[in-house]
């Protein structure tokens, strides 16, 4: 709902891009620039930011939370992985999980995170809430850095058909002064520091309303050492799971082993087509020549371009052709997979034809001479 709004908002102040995107963006700069692995956002209603931030490289798990199940669950949908996700899994790991829950509980899940949101949700707690809401986060969760985000009540007077409030379930609007000196305090009081900016520039000469989005950037001054002292006490759960996705990622050795087989499997296809291919141009056949032509050329001028010793060059013995391992490792892509000679034995093992003493992957092109 706060979204359509801000949207109509847009449309007379002209923010380009809208309030909402320009506040996602922020978040989206603040993990490329700190390059968080666990990211919590809190108050996520429909998922948007989580969805964003998916693609972010640098995180590893990714958490929401809101006390209204029903708005998670419309888009929740839009956090599962995708079939593309498992045609070509990441070299990253991603968990995403959304808890029903309110800001105003503890949950052990909530520990360990690098970076919390909280983007326009200290507006929409309860007098009760907020006040639970700074031990929750900053003493609790005390992640490396809190981004809060809420409406500057300055600015309020620009916008048209504001009355009291930009929202109906908003339970207050602070101007700078106030959100800045609840800022500053509780930086004081969980060893934060704080810096402050916004999003949404106000009209030339009106600089000192502020921005439309006021926003605090906490900054946790002290090191981590919190997790494994907090963990020692068992504590209750408090929150309800409602969703958990475990994208493939390639650090899980099935998705590895699947991906370092395919591989493999393309590379020896390309090098006993080159092999094929030269044998061809004494038999003159032309037809034969472009067989899969198209889709090996670049690889195949790539593969030309290795050093290759003279045990690592293929061969054909009677009906088989033979690809050494060693010359297969020797392409990048393998050997980015699997890091050792050692591991891309293992993980072919059993999965691919190989010469009796394994130093090769075979073809057996009996089959093929027939056609001829
Ligand atoms: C205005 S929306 C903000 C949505 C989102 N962060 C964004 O920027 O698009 C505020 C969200 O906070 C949630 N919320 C309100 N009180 C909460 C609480 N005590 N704990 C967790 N979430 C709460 C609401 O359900 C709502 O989805
Ligand atoms: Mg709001």
């Amino acid at each position: 709902m706060d979204k359509n709004f801000q949207e109509e908002i847009t449309q007379i102040i002209k923010f380009e891009p809208p309030l909402y995107k320009q506040r996602y963006q922020f978040v989206k700069d603040l993990v490329e620039k700190y390059k968080p692995k666990k990211v919590a956002d809190l108050g996520c209603a429909d998922c948007s930011l989580l969805w964003m931030l998916k693609f972010c490289s640098s995180i590893e798990v990714l958490a929401g939370l809101d006390v209204c199940a029903d708005v998670m669950k419309e888009k929740m949908h839009t956090l599962s992985p995708l079939p593309v996700d498992y045609l070509q899994p990441s070299e990253r790991s991603l968990t995403v999980t959304l808890h029903h829950g309110s800001v105003a509980h503890k949950d052990p899940c909530m520990l360990g995170f690098d970076l919390v949101t909280c983007i326009e949700l200290i507006e929409h707690l309860e007098e009760s809430e907020l006040k639970k809401f700074p031990e929750v986060v900053f003493g609790f969760m005390a992640p490396s850095i809190v981004v809060i985000s809420t409406p500057n009540s300055e600015f309020n007077s620009l916008l048209p058909r504001v009355m009291l409030y930009r929202h109906p379930d908003h339970k207050f609007e602070w101007s700078q002064a106030q959100f800045q000196s609840w800022a500053l305090e509780t930086a004081r009081c969980y060893d934060y520091s704080v810096e402050f900016t916004g999003v949404g520039h106000p009209p030339a000469g009106m600089e000192k309303v502020g921005f439309c989005t006021q926003i605090g950037v906490f900054v946790r001054k002290y090191p981590q050492t919190g997790e494994s002292v907090q963990s020692e006490k068992p504590m209750e759960a408090a929150y309800k799971t409602v969703f958990k996705a475990v994208y493939p990622s390639l650090k899980d050795e099935k998705y590895l082993q699947n991906a370092v087989i395919n591989e493999v499997i393309f590379t020896a296809q390309i090098i006993k087509h080159r092999l094929m291919s030269k044998r061809e141009e004494y038999s003159d056949d032309p037809e034969r020549k472009s067989k899969f032509q198209a889709s090996v050329d670049s690889f195949s001028d790539y593969l030309g371009k290795l050093v290759v010793e003279k045990n690592m060059e293929p061969f054909v013995s009677g009906n088989e052709v033979h690809i050494p391992l060693k010359t297969i490792f020797s392409v990048p892509k393998v050997n980015r997979l699997c890091g050792t000679f050692e591991k891309l034995c293992k993980l072919i093992e059993g999965k691919v034809t190989l010469s009796s003493d394994g130093s090769a992957v075979m073809f057996n092109i009996e089959h093929e001479n027939e056609e001829n």
